[in-house]
Order: structure tokens, then sequence, then C-alpha cells
């Protein structure tokens, strides 16, 4: 299976290095040309993932055309750019691997959505847990979970990206694998809050259980499953990304607990943090299916500019509740 990868941030990087393991030849779709500059001469993304050695089989392109030979394509373009990108991709019935990790602004769409409603004839996958893209591209051991209702295109799918070092674990899914990671990226934020705050981990591993809560609430709710939730694309991306530093969401987090207001933390930023657009449509999302969010409604209000005090005393005089609900 010929692979193509769209989208040529840190994640598109890391998983061209993923599907070029044994030189096997892989094409890089980047918007950026300075990316494909780098990542042709030097076999490396200086702008994205600096520091990391990429297979000389990997070749970079800026020209969607170049993708045409290709029997499927990873998809990893921000959810929020997802749409103009598909839309120039020429329609056609090759399998599309979602790899972002978004809701849609204004539509409310979860990436496979997007894609199905643009690629109708192109069967839809979904690739998503606890990935920091640099370990990944450095080979450190990671699992993931690979969601297709077909399980033929899944068995195939694995078989080409799977490797002792990227273990990936099916399921039919789709809509419980986008879900977790979609919802975790706005939790992160949270945790970050916690520490940039000096909250302390108690507050933190509360906020991962309550987070963890609402994100199975919300995915119930459009369809996924509760053990998708609970797997490495929900319960063990929100533990990785409520954890580190190195995870864009907790930094925003972070420096919003530090008093620093969100316009400034997301002015000239070059990478993105996906649950500061993810948050307002999912609390929307929610609000529409009659899902109580708490922990999402407080990381709008900070990133709407409401102090962080103001918000966690609101978030904490909550009525007592049963803890199942
Ligand atoms: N970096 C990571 O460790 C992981 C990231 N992801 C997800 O992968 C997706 C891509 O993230 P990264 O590769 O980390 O991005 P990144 O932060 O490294 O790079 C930003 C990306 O956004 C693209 N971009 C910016 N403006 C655009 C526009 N107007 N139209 C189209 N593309 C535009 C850039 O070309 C670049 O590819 C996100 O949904 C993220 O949540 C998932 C797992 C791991
Ligand atoms: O999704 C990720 C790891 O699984 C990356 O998280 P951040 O986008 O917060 O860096």
């Amino acid at each position: 299976m010929k692979i193509g990868v769209l989208g040529g941030g840190a994640w598109g990087t890391a998983l061209a290095q993923v599907a070029a393991r044994g030189a096997q030849p892989v094409t890089l779709w980047a918007r950026e040309d300075d990316v494909v500059t780098s990542v042709n001469t030097a076999h490396e993304n200086a702008s994205f993932l600096p520091g990391v050695p990429l297979s000389p089989s990997i070749r970079a392109t800026s020209d969607l055309a170049d993708l045409s030979d290709r029997d499927a394509l990873l998809v990893v373009v921000p959810a929020q750019f997802l749409r103009a990108v598909l839309a120039q991709l020429p329609a056609g019935n090759r399998p599309l691997v979602l790899c972002a990790k978004g809701i849609e602004a204004g539509t409310q769409k979860l990436v496979a959505e997007v894609a199905r409603e643009l690629h109708p004839a192109a069967p839809v996958a979904v690739l998503s847990g606890p990935t920091f893209a640099h370990e990944v591209a450095k080979g450190l051991p990671t699992a993931v979970t690979l969601a297709c209702e077909d399980e033929a295109l899944r068995d195939a799918l694995a078989e080409r990206l799977g490797s002792p070092t990227f273990r990936t674990y099916g399921s039919s899914d789709v809509a419980g694998a986008e879900i977790g990671g979609a919802v975790k990226n706005v939790l992160a934020i949270a945790c970050g809050v916690v520490e940039g705050a000096g909250l302390g981990l108690n507050a933190r591993a509360a906020l991962i259980a309550r987070g963890f809560a609402e994100m199975t609430r919300f995915g119930v709710a459009r369809g996924g499953r509760p053990e998708t939730l609970a797997g490495l694309s929900g319960l063990g991306d929100l533990v990785l990304t409520c954890s580190s530093t190195n995870s864009r969401n907790f930094s925003l987090g972070l420096g919003l607990g530090q008093g620093k207001a969100a316009t400034e933390l997301l002015a000239d930023r070059r990478t993105v943090a996906e649950g500061a657009a993810t948050a307002p449509v999912l609390r929307e999302a929610a609000r529409a299916a009659g899902v109580e969010m708490p922990v999402t409604e407080a990381v709008c209000a900070l990133l709407e500019g409401t102090p962080v005090r103001a918000v966690v005393d609101a978030l904490l005089a909550r009525p007592p509740r049963g803890e199942s609900a």
C-alpha cells in the first residue's frame, strides 16, 4: 500500500516517518515551501519537528497532484483547515485515514464527518491515541487506536503502519475514537491551568477523572462507545496530554493559569493548540445535545478572558452530585 501524507506539521511528519519504515517511499504534502525544502534536502522538518532525522525515502511536495499515485492518504491537516484542503483534493475512492483531533467550528462536525461529506466514495479510518510526534518520529514505543468500520481495510492499514514500536489496536468505533482525541485537547488546557495557577496534584487528578466523565457523556451522546473512550484514543491520550508541557494544549493552559491572556498566548504561533478552537464548538455541541460539560464550559470562560480565580471558584461552588452522574 503506497502511503501519502496530507499535512507537514509535526504529526504528519512523524506519521510519514512511521510509514517510511524499511525505506518505503512516502509522499508528504506540506503547504509551506520551507518545509518541503527542509525535508527534501536536509531530511528534517526544521519548522515543525526540528532535530529529528527523517528517512530519505520521504519525499515532500507542495503540489497535491503528486499524491495521485498513492493508495491511501493519512490526513493530518488541523481540524479547522481540513475542509479547505480536502476540497482541493481530487475526488476518489482511496481510503482516508483521519489523524487530526478536533471538531469543526460552525458545523460541529468531527473530522471523519467532514471527510465523508467532501469525499463520499472514500472509505474513512481514524488513527488516534497518546502520541507525541517527536517520540513517534524517534521510534519510541507507542500504541494507537485504529478505527475503521471495514475490517479488511482496518487489517490492511494495521499491517502497513504497525510495527513493534507502533502498535495499533483495532476498533470499529470511528466516532468514539475521534471524540476522545478532540475532547482531551480541551481538558488538557484545563490541566495546564491547574498547573499554572498552582492548584496542586489532587486538583489535576480530580480534573482528569471528572473530565473523563464528561468526555464519556458527550462521546456516548454522539454515538461513541464507552470502551473506546476508556481506551488509547480517549483516556490514554487524556492522561498523556494532561501530564506534560510537551503538550501544546497543556502549555496554553499553563499560561492561562499564570494569568496571561489567550490572545497573547495564541498570537503569532505557527503550531496548533487544537483545544482552543475545539472548546467553543464543543460547548455549543454539548449544550445542543443536553450534555453537561462543566470543565469545557470553564475552559471556554478562561479563553474568553474570565479571570482564573473566578472560573475556579465557580467550578468548585457547584452543588455536590453523585459520582456516576
Ligand atoms: N503534534 C502531535 O504530537 C500530535 C498532533 N496531532 C494532531 O494532528 C493535527 C496536526 O497537528 P500538528 O502536525 O502537530 O501541527 P503543527 O502544530 O506541527 O503544525 C501546524 C500545521 O498546521 C498547518 N496549517 C496552518 N495553517 C493552515 C492553513 N491555513 N491551511 C492548512 N493547514 C494549515 C501547517 O501547515 C502545519 O501542518 C492536529 O489536529 C493535532 O491535534 C495528533 C497527535 C499528535
Ligand atoms: O495529541 C497529542 C498527543 O497525543 C499532542 O497534544 P498537543 O496537541 O496538546 O501537543
